[in-house]
């Protein structure tokens, strides 16, 4: 009988896919190249992606023989959940595997918004001196309103606190014992706009949290607002984000990703006071091997029998 099928349609430790194709027959493609990722599926029994491939009705149509999508990372608003469901095909993700990076990287960029690192160093390689034009902002004493208070949320709070500052959140589902940890507090949407210097976005991407930062909401921020979004593209309204930077409403913002990646048309893209990293969150090498090894256990546990231990 020929071995199943495990497409790997976005980039994954080498290492990982060489143990699969021991015992499955593994194929590779460009997941975000529709045409390629059509014309491969047919076959699948199992497809490992990322972020970048998107698993939709089309894609699960084309896909009889398909039990599993395994995604080696959190986010799962590249996949039809619910779709697959019907399909009667399992998808995995890997929850734990990458919060640390995405919650360090988070902390950087706070850290890059308050003092110019990167220009000031250029500014030297380039053979100038100009000590006056690099003023920051100290972050102990300010307030940081972190959106989103679970696994990334809490991590970079804790995180924050540790550099004195003030935090708050929101968050409608927030647990107690998160807040304890952290020593948070929580308050609604507008009141976290409205007395936080920065704001850091770590809600999931859904029908209900799209736009969730737009025109109004900026228009409660307080003045000189830096914001930090490295959860999802979508959830901040670019365009607003945009004018609130060009009128001087707000100091800065830190991007990790974008509504549309890459960001070719973004009005935030050469922006000054912009700081922009393609979605590089998980992009170490500890994150990158978790979450390829929860993938492909995943994939295992599925081809071979019985669902993913979601505890595993
Ligand atoms: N940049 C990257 O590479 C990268 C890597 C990992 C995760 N992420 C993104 O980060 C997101 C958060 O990850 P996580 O592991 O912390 O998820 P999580 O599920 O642990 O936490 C999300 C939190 O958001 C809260 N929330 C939901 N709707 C909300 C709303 N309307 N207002 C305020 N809070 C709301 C939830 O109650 C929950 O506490 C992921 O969904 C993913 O999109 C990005
Ligand atoms: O594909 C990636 O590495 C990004 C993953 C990240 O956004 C996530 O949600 O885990």
């Amino acid at each position: 009988m020929p071995s199943p099928v495990v497409l790997v349609a976005d980039p994954l430790p080498a290492h990982l896919t060489a143990e699969l194709a021991a015992d499955f027959d593994v194929r590779h493609c460009t997941g975000s190249d529709r045409a390629q990722l059509l014309a491969a599926v047919p076959e699948a029994s199992a497809l490992l992606v990322r972020s970048a491939t998107r698993v939709d009705l089309e894609v699960l149509d084309a896909a009889p023989r398909l039990r599993v999508v395994a995604r080696a990372g959190v986010g799962l608003d590249n996949v039809d959940v619910a779709a697959a469901a019907r399909a009667g095909v399992v998808v995995a993700n890997a929850p734990y595997s990458n919060v640390v990076s995405v919650a360090e990287l988070t902390v950087g960029l706070v850290v890059a918004l308050a003092r110019p690192i990167l220009p000031a160093s250029e500014s030297v390689h380039a053979g100038h001196w100009r000590r006056a034009d690099f003023q920051g902002v100290e972050l102990a004493g300010s307030t940081v309103g972190v959106l989103g208070l679970g696994k990334v949320g809490e991590l970079v709070a804790g995180r924050l606190r540790a550099f004195d500052m003030r935090v708050l959140t929101h968050d409608p589902h927030v647990r107690d014992d998160a807040l304890e940890r952290t020593g948070a507090q929580a308050v609604a949407l507008e009141e976290l706009l409205r007395q936080s210097d920065v704001l850091t976005v770590h809600v999931p991407l859904t029908d209900a949290t799209r736009g969730l930062i737009g025109e109004r909401e900026l228009s409660w921020a307080k003045p000189g607002l830096r914001l930090v979004n490295t959860a999802r593209g979508g959830i901040v309204d670019e365009f607003a984000l945009a004018q609130a930077l060009k009128e001087g409403r707000m100091a800065g913002a830190a991007l990790d990703v974008f509504e549309f990646e890459p960001p070719l048309s973004s009005p935030l893209l050469g922006l000054p006071g912009v700081i922009a990293t393609p979605h590089i969150g998980a992009g170490t090498a500890q994150a990158q091997e978790r979450a390829g090894r929860e993938a492909v256990r995943a994939v295992r546990q599925v081809l071979t029998g019985g669902a993913p231990d979601p505890a595993a």
